[in-house]
């Protein structure tokens, strides 16, 4: 089955790395569409031949699709492509907000899938959200999923919607997580540490925070009240966060995003 993706940039590169890994694709039926030139060093899996800079032929014998470009820079790609597309292929788009009903007008096929995964892809731990057009079999929906399992977990929606949801949610979500720790890092610092123990204090927090959360079922909210003694440390924080309104103000960031998923698909 050849596989062709299109931007290798963070998450395009992370496709081709996981599809190449998890034995999906072989060099032979990887081919990559990127605009910058990709040296042999930045994917050292991959065949020179199946790396081009400019549409043509190639992209027709793909089975799957992958569109892994910025939203804004779809608006130039699809015209480039359009003449080498056909109906049977599979179209997998990954940018934020685009469509299905975009994608399959702009593209003139019917089998598309909007799919939305993280960062943490990069290591096999992401978590990817996707939907699909009607017109995809049973069997290419399985292929699509096993695909998207290679970087991590995946759920299936029916309501395309929720791909905006899952944008806000676990799309953008490793950025939010990586701004609280840099907060803490930062107090932390201010506190006393250096900047290499404030960091392995923040991290080992977290990685073991998530863990137990997974492990017991308790749900944060329960969890919180573990770690709270009343009149204690803990508290006093939450004190300064509920004055400051912090839990609304983190799910207004969330709606900000939600709102700007739907934005860039009109
Ligand atoms: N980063 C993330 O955490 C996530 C990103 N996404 C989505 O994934 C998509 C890609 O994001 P990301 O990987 O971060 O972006 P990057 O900018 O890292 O990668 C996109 C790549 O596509 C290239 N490109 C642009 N136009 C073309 C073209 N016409 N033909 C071939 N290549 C082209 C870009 O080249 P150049 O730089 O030269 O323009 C760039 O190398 C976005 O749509 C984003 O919404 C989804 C979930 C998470
Ligand atoms: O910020 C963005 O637009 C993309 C989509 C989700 C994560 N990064």
């Amino acid at each position: 089955m050849n596989i062709l993706i299109i931007g290798a940039g963070n998450m395009g590169g992370t496709y081709a790395k996981s599809f190449l890994a998890s034995h999906f694709a072989t060099p032979e039926e990887l081919f990559i569409l990127e605009k910058y030139p990709v040296s042999q060093k930045q994917f050292p899996e991959l065949l020179q031949n199946n790396i081009h800079q400019q549409p043509g032929d190639f992209i027709g014998e793909a089975d799957i699709v992958v569109i892994a470009v910025k939203p804004q820079d779809y608006t130039a790609l699809y015209p480039a492509i359009l003449p080498f597309i056909h109906a049977e292929q599979i179209m997998l788009s990954i940018m934020a907000g685009v469509s299905l009903a975009t994608l399959s007008s702009t593209l003139s096929v019917p089998k598309v899938v909007r799919a939305m995964p993280n960062l943490p892809a990069q290591i096999g731990m992401g978590m990817t959200v996707f939907s699909c057009s009607p017109d995809l079999s049973r069997k290419e929906l399985f292929i699509i999923q096993n695909l998207l399992n290679a970087t991590g977990k995946s759920l299936y929606v029916e309501e395309e919607k929720l791909i905006d949801a899952a944008t806000a949610v676990s799309g953008s979500g490793p950025a939010y997580v990586y701004y609280f720790m840099n907060a803490m890092i930062k107090a932390g610092v201010e506190l006393g540490f250096t900047p290499a123990q404030a960091e392995l204090l923040v991290n080992q927090t977290f990685m073991g925070s998530v863990h137990l959360q997974n492990r017991n079922g308790l749900t944060c909210e329960e969890l919180m009240k573990r770690v709270a003694s009343r009149g204690g440390t803990t508290e006093a924080a939450f004190n300064v966060f509920n004055g400051h309104n912090l839990e609304t103000e983190i799910m207004d960031g969330l709606f900000g995003a939600f709102k700007r998923s739907v934005e860039l698909g009109r």
